[in-house]
């Protein structure tokens, strides 16, 4: 079993927002407070350290994190990028990795993954359908492995899992758990069905 202060966990929040007219997305406001503020719940006080991943507005980002970090190159590359910043900024042997976006991530995702990650070096959610690449516990020595990958050109998350012993955890919670916000259609839609039925915090 993986004991917390082995667990450093990244709340990626380094994407451009486009299709919310290139707003910070982890700092749009949902049911009332910024949309990192929700996944931070998840992960505070079952992680050692908590890292947030953000290429803009690191004093806003501070107030969720131990310490905010970029990505270890600019351009706006891709999640796979963040993935590498936090292997590379990570003291601990794992990280536990959710995006910004997803406000209602099951209340035992931490537990979950690493109950299930066994031997594996890679464990990532499912919610019983669609496999969730952004949602994972990865072992930081990977770090290199993965800097290679990103040299070859490498961007696609599940593709470079592939390179390795990976599993795949579900979530009894089911897909709306796991529902990403990228409109502002998407949100108000989310918040309305939250309001109806509330999560499990
Ligand atoms: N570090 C880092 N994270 C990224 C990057 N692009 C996307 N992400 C993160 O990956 C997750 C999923 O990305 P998207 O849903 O496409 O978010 P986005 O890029 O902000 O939004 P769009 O511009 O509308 O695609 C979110 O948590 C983003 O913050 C990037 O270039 N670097």
């Amino acid at each position: 079993m993986i004991p917390q202060h082995d667990l450093t966990g990244l709340i990626l929040a380094g994407g451009q927002g486009r299709r919310m007219g290139g707003v910070d997305k982890g700092l749009v406001p949902f049911a009332g407070r910024p949309l990192v503020a929700h996944v931070r719940e998840r992960l505070a006080g079952r992680v050692g350290e908590l890292l947030v991943n953000a290429n803009r507005s690191h004093d806003a980002y501070a107030a969720y994190a131990d310490r905010v970090i970029e990505d270890a190159e600019g351009g706006y590359q891709g999640p796979l990028m963040g993935i590498y910043s936090g292997l590379r900024a990570a003291h601990t042997p794992w990280l536990l990795v959710v995006p910004c976006d997803t406000p209602a991530l099951p209340a035992d995702l931490v537990t979950r993954l690493v109950a299930g990650i066994g031997d594996a070096d890679i464990a990532v959610a499912g919610d019983g359908e669609r496999l969730h690449p952004v949602v994972a516990l990865i072992r930081t020595a990977l770090a290199d492995d993965l800097a290679a990958a990103l040299a070859e050109g490498e961007r696609k998350i599940d593709r470079w899992y592939a390179r390795h012993a990976w599993v795949r955890v579900d979530f009894a919670a089911g897909p709306a758990a796991f529902a990403n916000l990228n409109t502002d259609d998407e949100k108000r839609r989310l918040e309305r069905a939250l309001a109806e039925e509330p999560i499990d915090r």
